[in-house]
């Protein structure tokens, strides 16, 4: 590699999905140990982006220059051998392991599991990301696996390494650590291109930023001489609205959702089991649960819905006992749940979209059912008012539902649970992936619906979203869920704390 040399540099890289351009001529250049930012809305590019530079995707047209080559990457292993590393949103790690065998798994064939603990071992320490090679997968927090990630990555001796939203699973504490680590290999001369939605961490971290809109490259800044409304103004191409918190206290009305004495073991060996449960969701008030993944969140989601039945008496509904109810017979008393799995749970990946709305809402919409049969045209008709309202960006008119980008169908799919009535919302991770300018329209949507009177439990590992909606704030720790405190009461710092010292007291 010649001295000044781009380490990467793409070069009008296109890539159709059937008919639709998802990257149009995309051109940008990498240096050695920059930290890039691949920014851009929810359905822009960026993953489509990104899997062509790790080898699952190839382009359409264009050309990739890996220090100063031209280079066809036909899939990952090439992107490897290349030094290429890729650190997944979605955790690509097998539970039942150990993260030695997870590692070596990675590694090309041909060194023993001792060599692979002990080379492991070395690396973890020398960055800060303490790891036990000799850990289980399951009995690792959310944060820990994400160093094993890291570490795997850097086992391959990266000379760039892309990030997908690494710390929309991490505490406050924990993305402070992953910069430090970011930082030093940007030090030794190794490139990162992060992606985020997270504007202020962007601003805070890197050097450079690209911007990318329906597929195009709109832009190119330094991260630090923009604020987070600009940054978000070139994304959109307008300017984002902000949320408009109701400034009154709430008072506190009728109990819409109780949960008590709620004891459930773990179904299998990976579950979280939950303690003594206790709270109460009052009218008119938005509640949000802070936690690391990991921590028993989805079990009591699945509690509260139905998806899991608990004893009679340990969740009510408006007074009555629900907790030997499906989640059909309790939507059916008014209440909606959204869960955090959006393919597989919240939407079926091979319906299209109104055939997913016919899945939540029949029953429920009038217009829906036309005696025993259910109306495609009504479903339609739905679709099209959740897309509009909440701004779905798709390729097609009524496309399957796993077309859609993460935070796409994100939006899609808390749109369809909050349009109606609902009297009680329950969401787990509400904007999870969802960009800056949607995930204010989602949280502004929870705000006016609390304002109309909807009881809403937040779940969500996003401090700074819970604090921007929650009237009051708990935290779930290893099964356990701590007391309610008003948000104005507390801060971050020490929520964040919570979240990680295991140690809160039940009410
Ligand atoms: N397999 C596919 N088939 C058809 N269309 C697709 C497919 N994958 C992605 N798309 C479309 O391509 C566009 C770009 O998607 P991509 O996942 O690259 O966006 P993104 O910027 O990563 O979004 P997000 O921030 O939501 O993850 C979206 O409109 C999406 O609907």
């Amino acid at each position: 590699m010649v001295q000044g040399e781009a380490l990467l540099k793409l070069e009008g890289i296109s890539k159709y999905y059937g008919t639709f351009k998802a990257n149009d001529r995309i051109s940008l250049e990498i240096q050695p140990g920059e930290i890039h930012a691949l920014l851009g809305e929810n359905g822009a590019g960026k993953s489509t982006l990104v899997k062509m530079l790790y080898g699952s995707l190839q382009p359409d047209e264009g050309r990739i220059v890996w220090q100063g080559e031209g280079v066809e990457i036909p899939n990952p292993a090439t992107a490897r051998d290349l030094g290429i590393g890729m650190v997944f949103q979605h955790f690509s790690l097998f539970d039942a392991l150990t993260v030695a065998e997870n590692v070596a798994l990675a590694l090309p064939p041909g060194k023993s599991l001792k060599q692979v603990s002990k080379e492991l071992e070395e690396i973890s320490s020398s960055y800060g990301l303490p790891l036990k090679a000799s850990a289980r997968i399951h009995d690792l927090s959310v944060g820990e696996r994400q160093r094993v990630e890291i570490v795997r990555c850097l086992l391959q001796h990266p000379k760039l390494i892309i990030m997908d939203e690494p710390t929309s699973v991490l505490t406050p504490q924990e993305a402070e650590d992953l910069f430090k680590v970011l930082r030093r290999l940007s030090d030794e001369g190794k490139a990162i291109l992060y992606i985020s939605h997270k504007l202020a961490e962007v601003q805070a971290l890197c050097q450079e930023a690209t911007i990318l809109r329906h597929g195009k490259v709109v832009g190119e800044c330094v991260p630090a001489d923009e604020t987070p409304i600009s940054l978000a103004k070139m994304m959109v191409g307008s300017d984002i609205h902000e949320i408009s918190p109701r400034d009154v206290p709430v008072a506190h009305g009728e109990v819409m959702l109780q949960v008590k004495d709620l004891s459930l073991a773990g179904i299998s060996g990976f579950d979280t089991a939950l303690k003594d449960i206790n709270f109460m969701l009052h009218k008119g008030e938005i509640s949000g649960v802070a936690g690391i993944a990991g921590n028993g969140q989805n079990e009591l989601f699945d509690a509260v819905s139905g998806e899991r039945l608990s004893g009679k008496d340990n969740v009510t509904i408006k007074g009555e006992p629900v907790g030997h109810l499906n989640i059909q017979k309790r939507r059916k008393l008014g209440a909606m749940f959204i869960s955090e799995e959006r393919l597989g749970h919240a939407a079926v990946p091979e319906f299209s979209l109104s055939e997913n709305v016919i899945l939540t809402r029949h029953g429920l919409e009038k217009d829906l059912n036309k005696g025993p049969f259910v109306s495609r045209r009504s479903a339609r008709k739905v679709k099209d008012k959740i897309v509009e309202q909440f701004d779905v960006r798709k390729g097609s008119d009524d496309p399957v539902a796993q077309s859609l980008s993460g935070g796409n169908l994100q939006k899609f799919v808390l749109g369809r649970e909050v349009m109606g009535d609902a009297e009680i919302i329950v969401v787990n991770q509400p904007t999870w992936g969802v960009d800056a300018g949607s995930a204010a329209h989602i949280r502004q949507t929870l705000v006016d619906l609390a304002a109309k009177g909807a009881a809403i439990l937040v779940i969500s590992q996003d401090l700074d979203e819970l604090f921007e909606v929650a009237d009051a704030i708990a935290t779930l720790s290893e099964g356990r869920l701590s007391p309610f405190v008003p948000t104005r009461s507390t801060d971050r710092h020490k929520i964040g704390l919570q979240m990680t010292s295991g140690t809160v007291e039940n009410a």
